[in-house]
């Protein structure tokens, strides 16, 4: 039922997959409560996808799906276009094509936006037209507009977070039911968490993409993931989430982004990787493919936003938000607040990031090791808070853990290590975060 006397708006959607097939089902169930908080109707009038005979989750009357996503964005008569294909091409040429045929864009694709965000908000800047992203950074969690409007009175100086569902769905149940990798990893795929291909969500390049996006929007920068220090969860082993448990602390993938000070001004730093935390931490209590992002301002102090981070029912809420609100600026011709003019801060280098280190290390079992350890450590200007014995003979070994540094010297200190004679193997390396 039309309850909008305006004429509707015609939408077009870009994918129709997990979070695809959610929009849809969406449009279709909230329909009359879209045209009340719009002010107009929502009219699907096209969705593109590759295959257009596979079964979906969401009904789509087969007449709106087509192979031609070009001639469906460049048709001319677009309101607003949603973007779920992910990936750079074709989806960055749509979103163009799209912006300058007159519709306004709402977007789930973080990994487009980290690559190339400057060339789509200047496209949109042009086009006088919305370009709208809440769906790329921590799925249903309101995240972009708080850092874009909420915040842009203050000055944010660090970000905090776990960004990707997939990799903590995969450390929770590693923690918890000693599960597999690989096993844990199908599971997250067949839920709809997982990025076409689940590399980019466990080597890392998922939350790297999402890092440049916040850093971006809390610094007034522009950042890119080529910008972001990055590791994944690959090397993350059975035994080093068993030594986290063993320090009362858990296994994460973190972002984390700073404004720091450079030798040339203010500076930005953006990193992501695993890092044991304290489970007293909030962020130890993120469970399954939850996530949460902390954000230290000046003014405000510490804020924090909590929620479902994955999958295609909670990231399709996101952008039905975005929808309504670049929906309702083009019905009052007007747009939300552009991110073109962004300036250019200096990046700084992980070498110079200030964390802290756990080390295992297998050792000889013999007097004067543990000091020849402290001295290597004391050579880089590292400092010791805590070291372990664990076993004898054979089976010694040495667990330390650092005070702060930076990481030049801690990775400097490990490849030292792993020369001495009297170090068999450098078992496990894993950065500590969340306390001093
Ligand atoms: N899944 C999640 O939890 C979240 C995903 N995102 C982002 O949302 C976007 C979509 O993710 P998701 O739904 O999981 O991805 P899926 O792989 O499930 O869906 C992708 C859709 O795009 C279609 N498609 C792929 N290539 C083309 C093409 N060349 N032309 C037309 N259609 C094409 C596919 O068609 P077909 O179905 O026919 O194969 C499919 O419908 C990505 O940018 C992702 O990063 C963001 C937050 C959370
Ligand atoms: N693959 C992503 C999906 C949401 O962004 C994740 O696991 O977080």
């Amino acid at each position: 039922m039309n309850t909008s006397s305006r004429k509707p708006l015609r939408l077009a959607l870009l994918g129709c997959g997990s979070v695809g097939s959610q929009v849809v089902r969406l449009l279709r169930e909230q329909a009359d409560d879209l045209t009340a908080r719009t002010g107009a109707e929502i009219e699907l009038v096209g969705v593109a996808v590759r295959r257009p005979d596979l079964q979906r989750d969401a009904e789509v009357p087969r007449e709106l799906l087509t192979t031609d996503a070009v001639g469906l964005v460049s048709r001319g008569d677009l309101d607003l276009v949603v973007e779920v294909i992910g990936g750079i091409e074709p989806a960055r040429s749509l979103i163009l094509t799209a912006l300058e045929n007159g519709a306004s864009v709402v977007t789930a694709n973080k990994a487009l936006l980290a690559e190339d965000g400057s060339t789509l908000f200047a496209a949109a800047e042009k086009a006088n037209r919305d370009l709208y992203y809440e769906a790329a950074v921590a799925g249903a969690i309101p995240i972009i507009r708080p850092l874009r409007e909420s915040l842009a009175g203050d000055r944010v100086r660090r970000v905090l977070g776990i960004v990707n569902g997939t990799t903590n769905f995969i450390l929770d149940k590693m923690d918890t039911l000693g599960s597999g990798f690989a096993e844990v990893l199908e599971e997250a795929q067949a839920l709809g968490y997982a990025e076409a291909d689940p590399t980019a969500d466990v080597e890392g390049y998922d939350a790297a993409a999402k890092a440049a996006i916040l850093a971006s929007l809390a610094f007034h920068t522009r950042v890119t993931a080529a910008d972001v220090y990055r590791e994944g969860i690959s090397e993350v082993s059975a035994s080093d989430v068993a030594s986290a448990r063993d320090m009362d602390s858990v296994v994460k993938l973190l972002a984390i982004c700073e404004l720091r000070d450079g030798p040339n001004g203010p500076a930005v730093s953006a990193r992501v990787h695993p890092a044991m935390i304290p489970r007293s931490h909030p962020l130890a209590s993120v469970r399954g493919a939850y996530n949460a992002v902390f954000v230290e301002s000046e003014a405000a102090g510490q804020l924090m936003f909590y929620g479902p981070g994955a999958g295609g029912s909670p990231t399709a809420s996101a952008v039905l938000g975005d929808l309504v609100t670049v929906a309702r600026n083009r019905l009052n011709d007007v747009r939300g607040p552009g991110e073109s003019a962004y300036a250019q801060c200096e990046v700084l280098p992980m070498g110079d990031t200030l964390t802290r280190y756990h080390v295992a290390l297998d050792v000889d079992d013999r007097t004067g090791v543990l000091a020849a350890v402290a001295q290597a450590f004391a050579e880089h200007g590292v400092s010791i808070q805590t070291v372990r014995q664990e076993g004898h003979g054979d089976d010694a070994q040495l667990v330390v853990v650092s005070h702060r540094a930076t990481d030049a010297a801690l990775s400097a200190t490990v490849e030292d290590l792993r020369a001495r004679d009297f170090v068999h193997d450098v078992s496990s390396v894993m950065r500590v975060e969340g306390d001093s």
